[in-house]
C-alpha cells in the first residue's frame, strides 16, 4: 500500500499525531509539538494540515500555502509536516486514523489536541471510536483548561485517564487512556494571527 505522502516510522516508533487547520501555523504548535515530544516520549510528532475541520464553516487557506507556511516554522528534526488526509480524502479523525493504522502496523500512535478541542471532543464523528482505539494526549492551553477538564469527553473517559506524571506512559497504554498535561502556555492562535491582518486566506 503506497504511504500517501506518509512519513517513515519504524515498528515500535512512539509518534504523535497533532491534526490542524494550521491556518495560518504559530509558535504554539511548535511549543506543544516539543512539549509533547519530550513529555509523552515520542520519537517523533507529525502535523497533519487537514483539508478543512468538518466543524469549522469557513475553508482554509489553500493547502500548498498552509503546508510551506508549517515546514517554514516547524523547523525541528522530530516534527514532520503531511497532507496525508487531502491525499487519501478525509478530513475526519476516525478515517484518518483508519487509513494511517493500515499503513504503519507496529507503530505507537498518540493523538495530540490542545485543551480547546478536548472541550468539544464529543462533537466529533466516532469520538468514543477514537478514544478506544488510539491514546490522546492533551496539551494546556491558555482558557481551556477548566472546560476541557468539565467536558462531556473528560467525564465519560475520566476512568481512563492518566496522571500527568504517568505522561510518559501514555503511548505504551492500551486506549482507552489518555493524559492531560499542564505545560507553561503559549497565548497565541491562528484566529489572532488572522484578525491582525498577517495572514490571508
Ligand atoms: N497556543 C496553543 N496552545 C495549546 N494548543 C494549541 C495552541 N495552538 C493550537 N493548539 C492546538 O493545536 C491543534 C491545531 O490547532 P489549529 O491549527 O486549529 O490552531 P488554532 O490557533 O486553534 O486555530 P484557530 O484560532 O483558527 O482555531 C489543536 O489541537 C489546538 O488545540
Ligand atoms: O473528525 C471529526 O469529526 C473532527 C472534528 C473537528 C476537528 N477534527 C480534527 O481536529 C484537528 C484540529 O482541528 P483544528 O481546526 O482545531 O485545528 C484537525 O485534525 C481536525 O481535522 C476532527
Amino acid at each position: 500500500m503506497p504511504g500517501q505522502g506518509l512519513p517513515y516510522a519504524a515498528k515500535g516508533q512512539r509518534i504523535g499525531l497533532l491534526g490542524g487547520s494550521f491556518d495560518p501555523p504559530h509558535l504554539g504548535h511548535v511549543h506543544i509539538s516539543k512539549a509533547a515530544l519530550r513529555r509523552f516520549n515520542l520519537d517523533q510528532v507529525w502535523w497533519l494540515v487537514s483539508p478543512g475541520n468538518p466543524l469549522k464553516k469557513d475553508a482554509p487557506a489553500a493547502m500548498e500555502k498552509r503546508l510551506a507556511a508549517c515546514r517554514a516554522i516547524a523547523d525541528h528534526p522530530r516534527i514532520r509536516v503531511t497532507d496525508f488526509e487531502a491525499r487519501v480524502g478525509t478530513r475526519y479523525t476516525a478515517e484518518t486514523l483508519q487509513a494511517i493504522f493500515a499503513r504503519r502496523r507496529g507503530v505507537r500512535f498518540v493523538w495530540l489536541m490542545g485543551a480547546d478541542n478536548l472541550a468539544q471532543f464529543h462533537r466529533w464523528q466516532h469520538w468514543e471510536w477514537i478514544m478506544e482505539n488510539v491514546p490522546v494526549g492533551v496539551i494546556a492551553r491558555p482558557g481551556d483548561r477548566t472546560s476541557a477538564r468539565m467536558s462531556k469527553a473528560a467525564k465519560r473517559y475520566e476512568g481512563y485517564r492518566l496522571r500527568g506524571s504517568q505522561a510518559g506512559i501514555l503511548a505504551d497504554s492500551p486506549p482507552p487512556a489518555w493524559c492531560f498535561i499542564n505545560v507553561p502556555m503559549v497565548d497565541v492562535s491562528s484566529t489572532q494571527i488572522r484578525a491582525r491582518g498577517e495572514w490571508a486566506r
